[in-house]
Formats: C-alpha cells, sequence, structure tokens
C-alpha cells in the first residue's frame, strides 16, 4: 500500500452485497479485514463470493474499468469471518452494512458502543437510514459518517459522503483518507432522507414499477427504453435487482416515512415481489431470472 496511506483493521458488520464487495476492496488496498454478520450461512456464502469477485476483478482490471489494488500475496487471508462481536474490538475503522432497516441499525450501534475504541471512526453504509440518529447512540457522536457505498463496490470511484449532525471536519478528513487509500473519493452531502443518490433514484425506480405493474409495458421494454433511447448503462429494473428488492423496499418506507410525501409510495408490485421471494439478483430471481452460482 502506498506509504502516505494508513493501513487499518478495517471491521465491516454485514456479510451481504456490499460487506462482501467492501471486504475485498480493502483487502486488495491492503487493509486487515474483520467481516461480522450473525448468518453463519452468509459468512460461508461471502467467502466463496469474495473469491469469485477477485476472479472478476482481474478481468476488470484488463480492460482498465478497475485499478490495480496495492496489496500482494495472498491478501484475501487477511479477510476473518466471524459471528463473534467481540472481535470487533481491535478494529481501527468500522463501516456498518447489515439490512437496511433503521431498528437493525439502532440495536447494532447500541451494541457495538461499548466494544469498539471510543476514537474509532464508524462509517455507515445506509440507503436512508439518519446518520445522526445512529450517531446518537455513542459516546462521540460527531466520530459516525455517512459511507454510501455503490454496487459494486470495487467498481465504483466516488461514495456518497454523509455529514451528520454531529461531525468533525477531522472525522470528515479521516474517511476521505481513507477512501483515498482505495482509489476512492467521497462527495459530501448533509444528512437528509435517502441524501441525494435515493432520493432521485427510489422515485425513478418506483415508477419503472408502477409502468409494469399497471400493463404500459414490460420490464424489458421499460429497461430497453433507458438504455437504447436514453444511453443508460441499465434500466432501473435492472438496477433493482442489483440492489436487491428487498433493500429498495425497506429503503422507500424509510423515505416515505420521513417526507410523508405519496411520491415515495412503494408500488404494490414491489410489496408482492418481496413477499414472493424474488428479491433480484441475490435469491436468483426479480424483474429477470438469474442463475444463483
Ligand atoms: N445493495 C445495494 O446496491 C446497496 C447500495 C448502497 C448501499 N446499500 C446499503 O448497504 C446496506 C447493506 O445492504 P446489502 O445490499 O449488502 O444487504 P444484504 O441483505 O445483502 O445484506 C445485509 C446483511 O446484514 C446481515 N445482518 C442483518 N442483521 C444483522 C445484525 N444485527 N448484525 C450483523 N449483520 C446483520 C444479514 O445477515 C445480511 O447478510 C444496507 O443498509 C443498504 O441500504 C446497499
Amino acid at each position: 500500500m502506498d506509504n502516505n496511506f494508513q493501513h487499518y483493521h478495517v471491521g465491516i458488520i454485514g456479510a451481504g452485497i456490499m460487506g462482501q464487495g467492501l471486504a475485498f476492496q480493502c483487502a486488495k488496498f491492503g487493509h486487515k479485514v474483520t467481516l461480522l454478520d450473525i448468518s453463519e450461512q452468509v459468512l460461508t456464502d461471502a467467502r466463496t463470493k469474495i473469491t469469485q469477485l477477485q476472479r472478476f476483478d482481474i478481468v476488470m482490471q484488463r480492460q482498465g474499468k478497475t485499478p490495480a489494488g496495492t496489496a500482494s500475496g495472498k491478501f484475501l487471508d487477511n479477510i476473518s469471518f466471524t459471528n463473534d462481536w467481540a472481535d470487533l474490538g481491535e478494529c481501527t475503522f468500522i463501516v456498518e452494512n447489515a439490512t437496511e432497516l433503521e431498528s437493525t441499525k439502532l440495536d447494532i450501534f447500541k451494541r457495538i458502543s461499548s466494544i469498539i475504541g471510543n476514537n474509532v471512526v464508524v462509517g455507515v453504509n445506509t440507503s436512508c437510514v439518519s446518520i445522526t440518529k445512529l450517531a446518537a447512540c455513542l459516546e462521540n457522536p460527531e466520530r459516525v459518517i455517512g459511507l454510501h457505498f455503490s454496487n459494486p463496490v470495487h467498481m465504483m470511484p466516488a461514495v456518497e459522503m454523509v455529514r451528520g449532525l454531529f461531525n468533525s471536519d477531522s472525522v470528515i478528513q479521516e474517511a476521505q483518507q481513507f477512501l483515498a487509500g482505495m482509489q476512492m473519493h467521497g462527495i459530501v452531502v448533509n444528512d437528509s432522507p435517502g441524501f441525494i443518490s435515493n432520493r432521485v433514484m427510489l422515485a425513478y425506480i418506483n415508477e419503472a414499477i408502477y409502468c409494469v405493474h399497471e400493463g404500459v409495458a414490460t420490464a424489458g421494454d421499460v429497461d430497453q427504453i433507458f438504455r437504447e433511447c436514453l444511453s443508460h448503462t441499465m434500466g432501473p429494473l435492472q438496477t433493482a435487482d442489483l440492489i436487491g428488492l428487498d433493500t429498495i423496499l425497506q429503503a422507500m418506507n424509510v423515505v416515505y416515512g420521513n417526507f410523508s410525501d405519496s411520491k415515495y409510495r412503494p408500488c404494490i408490485l414491489l410489496k408482492r415481489m418481496v413477499d414472493a421471494g424474488m428479491l433480484g439478483r441475490k435469491s436468483g430471481k426479480g424483474f429477470y431470472n438469474y442463475s444463483i452460482n
């Protein structure tokens, strides 16, 4: 790793889509990683997925779509997988990536308050939950900052960095340095429901789901219009499948609950698909069918 950047022992809470991607990215740039999840099965799957990410990343590097890392050797050995919260005690930087439910994240913050060091910066990877509300669970709330990574983490150069009400400038600088060490940078916005990206994108995805629900067009045709008429790389329903329909629904509920504005009311089709376990890529079926391996 470039000597100008500090090595951290990064504690990542939640080993789902985002936790896996972030664990890989951190290890690729020389950080030691402790990846925690409450589910043994998720931790087992995460090992496999992270190995697959490494293969995919090598191809992307050859195509110039992702930078080379700075770690050498078998850097994935620097990731440890655990369900023991005490293992976070030695971490020097934390990123919380668990399920997009305010109650889950609040429980996690209350839990880690007595485990992690008092000066450790805590990043929150959330689509919508208030950074300020989570920060209030910790002593030194100024060290909690929103780090809204995008999916796939290792392919995206920028992170929506969310400044909570308590944040100090030094924490923002430290988080920027953490990202810079992985050849990423943060774009700082203030704490508001859905921040910028999700406030705009959720309304767009939800409207596309309404179009399918009302029979205006098929999912394939909606996406094709965005790709072929508007030059988007992906259509809104492909994006929804990539993010996870459960995550979209949970995020919409948070934004809708905060703004009480009907433009954020989740479409009934989205709710029914989540009820049916059609969560998108991660479950093998959403608006499209996927092979899970
Ligand atoms: N999926 C995306 O494209 C995307 C993009 C940006 C941000 N996010 C945000 O990142 C976070 C994680 O999203 P994801 O897509 O990885 O979700 P996911 O459903 O794939 O993974 C969430 C993980 O959290 C774990 N978990 C649940 N409760 C927990 C607890 N109490 N302690 C520890 N782990 C727990 C689950 O077992 C699961 O493995 C969410 O807040 C989401 O809004 C997601």
